[in-house]
């Protein structure tokens, strides 16, 4: 029997995020392996014109939920959705919400964050900080509660090469910049947000920072850890591999890829490309969460859940197996064939990034204007552009992170709490996960048909001879301008043909010969 599945029998567990890419598979693996668990309270915002319930509902009858449909058919009871927006005091939750929250919750698993690069410091503290501050105090009041586990990003700390599982203190108090974030006015703001973030890459990374300061301070008398993954990526095993839901982290850029828009990237082929399946990092979150309530460490431990110490794969290996899955797989409808070219130069990414992305959005474009359509090509492709002028930043360099605390709890668990709540990333095969990573991007996020798979290798073919004709044709034309305008061209040219129509002859002559 496993002690953690046990563990979470009964319990009432409050989780934020739940709606979101890690929160689902969070919720998926409780009810999976603790089916008697008391109840779930998910905090959720009404969105894109859904009401709560229309939520919880769409994600119980997603396929996600099918496995959890027969081990515990009466899911939705144990699902209870409270209205609660992080951007607002108190969360906007109820009186009577709000009472039930504090009187019975025994665990609480924070996920809820902004993710955005571009974000506004302001969003971005809000959420990221002062949401995390609102929920600790919220946790300080509940007296049933056994652990505290915050989900933060192993990138909180990316302005360091080695990292260690421990809070980095930031220059500037998270206090100080809440205080001062209420008075300033938004465009200044935008004047200090580069010198505050400081050598980190965007607000992201900075607010997830500032929130482990803050639940370092906050922390109080209870029981509090903090899990870092790296580059969270689809399912590895469980419920079934390769199952993604949203565009963030390379699911953009594969999809980007796979139809032909992204040719080239600035990327360093041997940098570390620390992705973590997020059933990995589900099955540690639970761990934890049941470490910290039953061990109850004396002080906030960290636990990075990161691959590429135990497993390192490089972007170059992942690019060329994401291709090569395309050669199988490959996606409906393509722009353009998909192709990969790595550079590490500025001018090289520069002089591909016009002639491999703008002026085939630019031709396209044109041709759409011709047909009498909307031309929309530039616009999509200056936005990519710029996703993965974002990315760059984690594509170009390596980290270190330690894991001491996770190969720690790894030795604490019992071998069935191994199996079941495996997080060990040293069994994991990377050709065998990104294919599934790629055929899971194509089935579960562009719900494309596998029967269409003969179509779109077709279509690649079609795509493969209009860019041989084009190549051609582009050739012929340029020969044909540089003969007319140079002498030079025009003696290679002849040398080019007399050479040609010797070597016939004296293959003629010879053929001839031998009859
Ligand atoms: C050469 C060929 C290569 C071959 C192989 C190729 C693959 C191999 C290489 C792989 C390298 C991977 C590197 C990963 C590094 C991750 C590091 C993470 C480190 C930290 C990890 C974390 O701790 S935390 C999670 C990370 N956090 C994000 O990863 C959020 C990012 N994201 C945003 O910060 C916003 O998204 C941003 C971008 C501002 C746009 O902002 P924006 O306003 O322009 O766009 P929106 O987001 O509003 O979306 C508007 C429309 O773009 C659609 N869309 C959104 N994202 C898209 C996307 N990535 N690709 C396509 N399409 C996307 C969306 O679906 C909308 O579509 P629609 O309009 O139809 O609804
Ligand atoms: N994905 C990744 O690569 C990584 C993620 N992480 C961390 O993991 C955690 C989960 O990330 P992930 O699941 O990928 O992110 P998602 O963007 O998929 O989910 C974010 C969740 O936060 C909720 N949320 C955002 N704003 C509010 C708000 N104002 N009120 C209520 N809820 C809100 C969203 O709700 P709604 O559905 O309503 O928008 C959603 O449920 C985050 O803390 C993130 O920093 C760490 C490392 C990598």
């Amino acid at each position: 029997m496993s002690m953690i599945a046990a563990f979470y029998g009964g319990k009432s567990i409050l989780i934020t995020g739940a709606t979101g890419f890690m929160g689902k598979v969070l919720m998926e693996k409780l009810f999976r392996t603790s089916p008697d668990l008391k109840v779930i309270y998910i905090l959720v915002r009404p969105k894109a014109g859904q009401t709560l319930q229309q939520r919880v509902f769409q994600i119980l009858n997603s396929k996600l939920f099918e496995k959890v449909k027969e081990v515990c058919p009466n899911v939705h009871e144990k699902i209870r959705a409270i209205y609660a927006d992080l951007n607002q005091n108190d969360f906007g939750i109820s009186k009577e919400d709000m009472q039930e929250l504090l009187s019975c919750t025994n665990i609480i698993f924070h996920c809820a964050a902004t993710v955005r690069f571009d974000d506004t410091l302001r969003h971005a503290v809000q959420l990221n900080v002062t949401a995390t501050q609102q929920l600790l105090l919220m946790a300080s009041q509940m007296p049933k509660l056994e652990a505290f586990i915050h989900i933060s990003t192993a990138f909180s700390n990316c302005n360091l090469k080695h990292i260690d599982e421990v809070i980095y203190p930031c220059p500037v108090e998270p206090k100080k910049i809440i205080d001062s974030l209420e008075w300033l006015d938004d465009a200044i703001i935008d004047e200090i947000t580069p010198k505050l973030i400081g050598d980190r890459p965007n607000t992201y990374t900075y607010t997830k920072a500032l929130g482990e300061m803050v639940v370092q301070q906050e922390s109080g008398n209870m029981n509090i850890a903090i899990i870092r993954p790296s580059i969270v990526g689809a399912t590895w095993q469980e419920p079934f591999p390769g199952w993604v839901d949203n565009l963030n982290g390379p699911s953009g850029l594969i999809i980007a890829a796979g139809k032909g828009f992204l040719r080239a990237i600035k990327a360093t082929p041997m940098a570390v490309a620390d992705l973590i399946p997020v059933d990995t990092v589900v099955n540690l979150t639970l761990a934890v969460g049941w470490y910290t309530a039953v061990h109850r460490p004396k002080s906030t431990l960290v636990y990075h859940c990161t691959s590429g110490n135990f497993n390192p794969c490089n972007w170059g290996k992942m690019g060329f197996q994401i291709l090569a899955t395309f050669e199988k797989i490959p996606l409906e409808r393509a722009f353009r064939r998909p192709y990969a070219d790595f550079t590490t130069n500025n001018f090289t990414t520069q002089y591909r990034n016009a002639v491999s992305h703008r002026a085939p959005a630019i031709i396209y474009d044109f041709y759409l204007r011709l047909t009498g359509r909307k031309p929309r090509m530039t616009k999509l492709m200056n936005r990519l552009l710029r996703t993965v002028s974002m990315m760059e930043y984690f594509v170009n360099q390596s980290w270190e992170w330690s894991t001491y605390n996770t190969e720690m709890l790894m030795s604490e668990l019992s071998p069935e709490d191994q199996r079941v709540f495996n997080f060990d990333v040293r069994q994991l095969n990377w050709l065998e996960y990104i294919e599934n990573y790629v055929l899971g991007v194509k089935k579960y996020l562009l719900k494309e048909d596998m029967a269409g798979i003969p179509e779109a290798k077709q279509h690649l073919k079609r795509l493969r001879n209009i860019h041989y004709l084009f190549n051609t044709a582009l050739f012929l034309i340029a020969w044909r301008l540089l003969i007319a305008r140079s002498q030079m061209a025009r003696n290679v040219w002849f040398f080019i043909v007399s050479f040609c129509y010797k070597f016939l002859s004296y293959f003629r002559a010879s053929s001839t010969l031998k009859v």
